[in-house]
């Protein structure tokens, strides 16, 4: 792949329900090792940004792109190159992490030894006493870090996550947040919605800012504060921007 070619794009892309416009005219590029961090108020357009990335829904005009080609036109990228993690990652719970973990990889054609299965597991942070218990018995970080266990296996060049740290404990959030972290270290792109400016600060490289279906503000997100992040966040939701 040519590295300059970003592993998530959306292009002028405009995706609307009936008559409602969601995204209106959305421009958004992520690039290998990128936390793109996408705040906004509820209906502000971000799940549908992701859901059209996971070709859940169609864009009505633009495009969105994974390493520069369409998921439209080529569903099997989605599932070649992307993890989706939702608020609540779905998971098998009459089965154990590591059982979870070699059922989806093998969906995926990918076969993991046992040392492996359990060697991704510690990685994602899930402690070792965990990996045989049954899944109904996780806590939701315990069930994300199986997630992101998964996205490792599948070497995915980006990820995908909706209101990753809502209901997470703020050790468990931080937890969270450095794994994903370490992800976009080892090159993945992530694109994260969500309404937790702490976390997004702590983790994103780059932060945007949507209202009604457009990115309003986008910036560094080395180059604020958090008490700067809410005053323009505060300051969009409120009109004053
Ligand atoms: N399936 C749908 N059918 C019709 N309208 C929808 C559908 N999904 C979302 N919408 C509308 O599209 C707009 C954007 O919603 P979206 O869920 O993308 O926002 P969001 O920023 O993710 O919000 P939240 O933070 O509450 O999850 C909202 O006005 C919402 O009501």
């Amino acid at each position: 792949m040519n590295a300059a070619i970003p592993v998530l794009t959306a292009q002028n892309l405009v995706v609307e329900y009936r008559q409602h416009r969601a995204v209106d005219n959305l421009n958004l590029q992520i690039p290998k090792g990128c936390v793109y961090a996408l705040l906004g108020g509820n209906g502000a357009g971000k799940s549908t940004t992701i859901s059209t990335f996971l070709t859940f829904n169609r864009p009505s005009s633009g495009q969105v792109l994974i390493e520069g080609e369409s998921p439209h036109a080529n569903a099997e990228l989605v599932r070649a190159k992307l993890a989706y993690l939702p608020e609540n990652v779905a998971l098998y719970d009459v089965m154990s992490g590591l059982e979870n973990l070699t059922y989806f990889c093998t969906l995926a054609n990918i076969r993991l030894s046992n040392d492996q299965a359990h060697a991704l597991l510690l990685d994602s942070g899930l402690q070792a006493d965990a990996h045989q218990k049954r899944v109904a018995a996780y806590s939701k970080g315990m069930r994300q870090k199986v997630g992101l266990a998964i996205a490792s296996a599948k070497q995915a060049k980006a990820m995908l996550l909706d209101e990753p740290t809502s209901g997470l404990d703020p050790s468990a959030a931080n937890d969270f947040a450095q794994r994903i972290r370490a992800a976009a270290d080892r090159g993945m792109a992530v694109l994260m919605a969500t309404h937790d400016l702490f976390n997004a600060k702590q983790v994103a490289d780059r932060i945007g800012i949507m209202k009604n279906g457009r990115l309003v503000e986008e910036f560094d997100a080395h180059t604020v504060q958090h008490d700067e992040l809410e005053q323009k966040y505060l300051a969009h939701a409120r009109g004053l921007a």
